[in-house]
């Protein structure tokens, strides 16, 4: 994946500013930098769910994109399963590979028992490993992720680091923001951004 001379403006500020940078296969490139350096901004530009003011970015296969642990609504009828699950909708397999998919994955992120659990009634950790395992189900060439060992204990940030490297070697492109010196350390590449640019 490749974005060529990027600029993106909130409003009437721009917050990244001619910004080249490449994901390719088979590693894992660490987005760093400081608050409000545009690292979510350059994510989800590369996700395809923002659109640049200019630039262009290249994109091949399928694109998995992790977010931040979103707050849900108490009432929000959905298990641990069910979003997992939702990473598997945008291709169709068959009911149950998708089963045996979802449970692979939950395992994976260290979630085994919990696929009955309601989503809202995780704490903040579980909830960010449940998004982790819906982005890893899709399977997708290029798996983008927001911060994902944010608010996780050292163990999960270990796992998190060992999940990415596993997909990394399987040939997928994966980018990473963080803000970890550990995951920093494990990546093999890194998008270094300050104020909007690409900086060292
Ligand atoms: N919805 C928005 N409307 C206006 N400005 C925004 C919006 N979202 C982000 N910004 C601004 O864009 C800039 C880049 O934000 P972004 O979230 O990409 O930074 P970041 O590097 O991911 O920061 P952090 O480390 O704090 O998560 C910041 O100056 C921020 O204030």
């Amino acid at each position: 994946m490749l974005a060529r001379h990027v600029c993106f403006a909130h409003g009437a500020q721009d917050v990244l500013h001619d910004v080249s940078a490449s994901v390719p296969q088979g590693a894992v490139t660490a987005v760093v930098g400081p608050n409000g350096a545009g690292k979510s901004t350059l994510v989800e530009i590369l996700a395809g769910v923002r659109e640049p003011r200019s630039g262009t970015v290249e994109r091949r296969g399928r694109v998995a994109l992790v977010v931040q642990r979103p707050s849900v609504p108490d009432t929000l009828p959905v298990t641990v399963a069910d979003v997992v699950a939702m990473g598997t909708w945008p291709r169709r397999r068959p009911r149950a590979e998708v089963r045996r998919a979802v449970a692979e994955t939950v395992a994976r992120v260290g979630l085994a028992g919990f696929e009955r659990r309601p989503f809202a009634e995780l704490s903040g950790g579980e909830r960010q490993r449940a998004l982790l395992a819906q982005g890893l189900v899709q399977r997708a060439d290029v798996l983008l992720l927001d911060e994902p060992a944010a608010g996780l204990d050292a163990v999960s940030r270990d796992t998190t680091r060992r999940l990415l490297a596993e997909e990394a070697r399987r040939g997928v492109a994966v980018a990473c923001v963080t803000h970890d010196d550990e995951s920093l350390r494990a990546a093999d590449r890194v998008i270094r951004l300050d104020g909007g640019r690409v900086v060292g």
